[in-house]
């Protein structure tokens, strides 16, 4: 897939010599004047525009398109431009470059020179979109190996080596923390898309409107009279030629599945508030810990979705149902969890390997990977010697009711009753997350949710602002 350029310049000669330059490598749009640049970026996904500094209306006037520069840093921040400068107009050069320009070559063309400074422009341009991926996938602590010798394991692994190379779209099910977007990821990273970004999303952690405006992005003023002032290109631009994953898909609102059927069916969409259809060549990866096909009874869930992204299917099993893996996961988590800490373990013995054997893991590898960091944090030694309690809530410290605490440090001058309810239900809600390795659907269950704890717990954590990332 060849990458987008936008030339804005407003004389025909130049144009014409940039496109025959630029044409065997690159796919190239024109635009003569701003308005037709504009036209351009709204109906395409530009990867690097070329801007000449003088332009109509004032052709002489560099400034002219050092305000467009400005313009288009804020408006499309993610589409770098490299500008071109007339032979004495190099103080503008660097102008541009201290106004975000990522670089700029002259006036009469140097065909070498015009190649180069895009190819290199092109390239930091993706390298800081690859780096930025690769900060998050640390700060996740993503580590994209898939462990363990059982059946189940293998099996994955040779799926995903033999689906890697199509097009098709995968939905990945399993429990939560079973391992869906490691699968994801490794299904991207095996893939020829490699190369190119990855993007997860988690679609339960959205209202519908900024599910919406993140996928498929929004131009300038679109949401009505005081909308927005700039123009967002959407995940499914950002992820081009890459890989799409939309972890928990039976969250997506109707509106929002309407609009994703129309992006596998016809391979379009548009930015919000925008006219111009544009296509996406995305690889899509969906996942679910629920039963999507209840959702489709229910109504729920479109079941002409559901055959679309239901092509290839990645059963991830339960952390319990290959047990035979816990020792080399637990292994492989202790070396990761002891380096961050800083920290020299012993391999952990067969008593607590046969210990955490017998426990039935609801939080799956998540679950063991916070339950062993927190053994690390709290060893003394060298040497995890056991693991405190892995299952039921924690024991109220001491004889005190802790109700009665609260009561009396309420003020003498009165209070708001739904306020301090709230608060109270607010302090309940990261309490049980606290004790509960900050997995939801435990602690909604410690809470006595029942059947709905994950969802509640989800709509709760929402309300109080409790950091999703934070808490799975
Ligand atoms: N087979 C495995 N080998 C190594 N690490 C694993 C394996 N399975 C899961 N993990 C690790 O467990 C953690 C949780 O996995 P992941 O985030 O992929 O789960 P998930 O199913 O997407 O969870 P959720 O449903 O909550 O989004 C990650 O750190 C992942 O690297």
């Amino acid at each position: 897939m060849k990458h987008t350029i936008l030339v804005v310049d407003d004389n025909d000669i130049n144009r014409l010599n940039l496109r025959l330059l630029l044409k065997d490598n690159y796919r190239v749009l024109e635009a003569g004047d701003l308005e037709a640049a504009d036209e351009a970026l709204s109906a395409n996904r530009v990867d690097l525009v070329v801007l000449d500094l003088a332009l109509p209306p004032e052709p002489d006037n560099p400034e002219i398109g050092m305000g467009y520069l400005q313009r288009l840093r804020s408006e499309s921040p993610d589409t770098p431009v490299v500008v071109i400068t007339g032979h004495d107009e190099r103080s503008y050069a660097i102008r541009a470059q201290e106004l975000g320009a990522q670089d700029f070559f002259g006036k009469p063309f140097d065909p070498d020179e015009v190649k180069s400074t895009i190819d290199r422009s092109l390239e930091a341009h993706f390298q800081a979109v690859r780096e930025q991926e690769m900060q998050r996938a640390l700060a996740t602590q993503v580590n994209s190996e898939i462990l363990g010798g059982s059946d189940s394991m293998r099996a994955l692994r040779a799926l995903i080596e033999q689906v890697a190379a199509t097009p098709s779209t995968v939905l990945v099910r399993g429990e939560t923390g079973a391992g869906k977007e490691l699968v994801a990821r490794k299904l991207h990273e095996v893939s020829p898309r490699a190369g190119r970004p990855f993007i997860a999303i988690n679609c339960a952690a959205m209202s519908e409107q900024l599910l919406e405006s993140e996928l498929f992005g929004y131009e300038k003023g679109a949401f009505g009279g005081s909308g927005s002032s700039r123009r967002k290109l959407g995940w499914f631009e950002r992820a081009a030629g890459g890989t799409l994953f939309l972890d928990e898909v039976a969250g997506l609102p109707l509106t929002v599945q309407a609009k994703l059927l129309r992006v596998l069916e016809y391979g379009e969409f548009s930015r919000l508030g925008g006219e111009a259809i544009l296509r996406s060549d995305v690889r899509l990866v969906c996942s679910t810990h629920e039963d999507l096909e209840s959702r489709v009874a229910a109504g729920t869930f479109r079941d002409d979705l559901y055959y679309r992204i239901h092509v290839v299917v990645m059963d991830i099993p339960a952390l319990r149902d290959h047990i035979e893996d816990l020792p080399e996961l637990a292994d492989a988590i202790l070396l990761r969890k002891a380096a961050m800490c800083g920290k020299r373990m012993r391999p952990l013995s067969e008593e607590v390997l046969e210990q955490l054997a017998r426990y039935s893991w609801p939080g799956n590898v998540r679950e063991l990977e916070n339950v062993i960091e927190r053994s690390v944090v709290l060893a003394t030694g060298s040497e995890v010697e056991s693991i405190p309690s892995l299952s039921g809530p924690l024991p109220v410290s001491g004889d005190v009711d802790p109700l009665k605490l609260w009561f009396q440090r309420l003020p003498d001058t009165g209070i708001r009753a739904e306020k301090a309810i709230a608060e109270f239900e607010r302090q309940l809600v990261e309490e049980a997350l606290e004790r509960n390795q900050h997995i939801k659907a435990r602690a909604g269950r410690w809470l006595g949710f029942g059947d709905r704890a994950k969802d509640k717990m989800r709509y709760l954590c929402d309300k109080y602002g409790i950091d999703l990332m934070d808490n799975p």
